[in-house]
């Protein structure tokens, strides 16, 4: 039956998802009032620049004291899609305080303050949701909370940034250069209001710290992911993965370690094989792998970025919290018993690509495989390539852990014979 009192939404920021989330609920007002079983209301958006015309939108709903909004007191939820850590951080808690649930886009402040805000949210007896913070529209903190909850998680990997995975797409597919990519997936919305954090990988790396919580029944926070970003890639990376039948791409790992007793969580470029499902990903798609015990292997697949995507991922939290209001009860918390610490990046086992100049003269390629077996690093494929006296070594190692390749290449560094290490890559999914 259908409740007459309407359910008050506030909303925080009115950019590229705000304005396609405050679209989506007009226009699609009746079948959301049918869904959760009460009419929705938009009580008002918190914006920074008021003078905008934002069409749609009520301008006598438009505020700039958002602080004051998430006060009135009469909010059934709010949607926080301002993003980074403050002012989002103390609107969520006040939104809480003030009775209202919350629903959030926001990746980085989950990934540094999650603990906090689930905290807060149980406290007051509210829910917290954030389906929109990973992976855009991809359904996939639902399904890893809920639908695996019985299941055990034993790895995550996948592509979880739209922008710079269409930023290598265009370099792999166009020879577009890194600059001009970058600014088009800012034009085209995906991109973090500062694109450092896509292109660094602390955007990832925030992902990656949400689903490996989420995934391992544990706490890990943005400081616990190893991060590389993809700004150094270079089209000769791409040269060297087309001659061994990969691609690259950004990826973000999430795995049980020591037998299950720690885990690890980490973003790098990698080189995957051109006939992993995860090469054919191309723009500002994601893609996401969960690996568990009972189901095998999942894959999860759609748009990662861009407003009216993650706007249908923060409309489903909107519905799925406007039940539990009609209803009276919260969906599930934080789940965090299994308390298991997080191993340092030395513990991973992967295998390398690694690109050396060196001089070319006989002796040097006993010599560089030497230092690989000191190490108890075990080399794969080697392949040479002549060029003006000196020479380029490209070594493909098995699996080693990532402590033991970097002693290697501390020791490869200071042979008289190795000029530089040109470039150092991990390869995954074979
Ligand atoms: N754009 C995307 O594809 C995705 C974005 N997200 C997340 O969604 C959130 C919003 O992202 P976008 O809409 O892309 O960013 P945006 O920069 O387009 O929008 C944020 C809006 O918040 C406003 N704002 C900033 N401080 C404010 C304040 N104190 N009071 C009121 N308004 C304020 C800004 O003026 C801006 O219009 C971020 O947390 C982002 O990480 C998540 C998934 C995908
Ligand atoms: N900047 C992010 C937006 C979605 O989370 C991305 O490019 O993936
Ligand atoms: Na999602």
């Amino acid at each position: 039956m259908m409740r007459t009192r309407p359910l008050k939404v506030a909303l925080l920021g009115c950019g590229v998802v705000g304005s396609e989330v405050a679209r989506i609920m007009t226009t699609h007002a009746d079948d959301l009032a049918a869904r959760i079983g009460a009419p929705v209301e938009l009580a008002g958006v918190a914006v920074r620049r008021p003078d905008k015309v934002r069409e749609g939108i009520d301008p006598a709903l438009v505020t700039t004291d958002a602080t004051a909004l998430v006060k009135r007191g009469d909010l059934d939820i709010v949607v926080e899609v301002i993003g980074g850590i403050e002012p989002a951080r103390t609107l969520i808690t006040t939104a809480f305080e003030h009775g209202a649930s919350v629903v959030s886009a926001n990746k980085a402040l989950l990934a540094q303050d999650g603990a906090a805000l689930h905290a807060a949210a149980d406290e007051h007896g509210k829910d917290l949701y954030y389906e929109a913070a990973v992976a855009g529209a991809i359904p996939l903190i639902r399904p890893l909370r809920e639908s695996l909850a019985g299941d055990k998680v034993n790895r995550v990997l996948g592509i979880v940034n739209g922008t710079t995975n269409f930023i290598l797409d265009k370099m792999d597919t166009t020879g577009a250069g890194y600059q001009e990519a970058l600014d088009e997936a800012t034009a085209l919305g995906y991109a973090e209001a500062d694109p450092t954090a896509d292109v660094e990988g602390f955007d990832a790396a925030a992902k990656a710290a949400i689903l490996a919580g989420i995934a391992f029944h544990t706490r890990v926070r943005l400081d616990d992911v190893y991060r590389e970003g993809m700004s150094e890639v270079t089209a000769a990376d791409f040269a060297s993965a087309k001659e061994m039948g990969c691609t690259i791409k950004l990826l973000a790992i999430c795995e049980r370690a020591g037998d299950g007793a720690s885990v690890t969580a980490r973003v790098h470029p990698a080189m995957i094989p051109l006939s992993h499902p995860l090469a054919s990903v191309r723009g500002a798609y994601n893609a996401v792998f969960v690996e568990s015990d009972a189901s095998g292997q999942l894959m999860f697949y759609g748009p990662g970025a861009g407003g009216a995507p993650t706007a249908s991922a923060v409309l489903g939290d909107l519905v799925a919290v406007g039940r539990n209001r009609i209803s009276g009860t919260t969906g599930p918390g934080e789940s965090a018993y299994a308390a298991l610490p997080v191993s340092s990046m030395g513990e991973v086992v992967t295998r390398y690509h690694i690109s050396l100049d060196v001089a070319d003269k006989p002796g040097v390629l006993a010599q560089v495989a030497t230092v690989f077996a000191e190490h108890g690093v075990s080399i794969d494929t080697v392949r040479q390539q002549g060029k003006d006296g000196e020479a380029s070594l490209v070594v493909v190692t098995h699996r080693a852990s990532d402590a033991a390749l970097g002693g290697t290449v501390e020791a490869l560094r200071n042979l008289d014979t190795v000029r530089g290490v040109a470039s150092i890559m991990r390869v995954e999914g074979e």
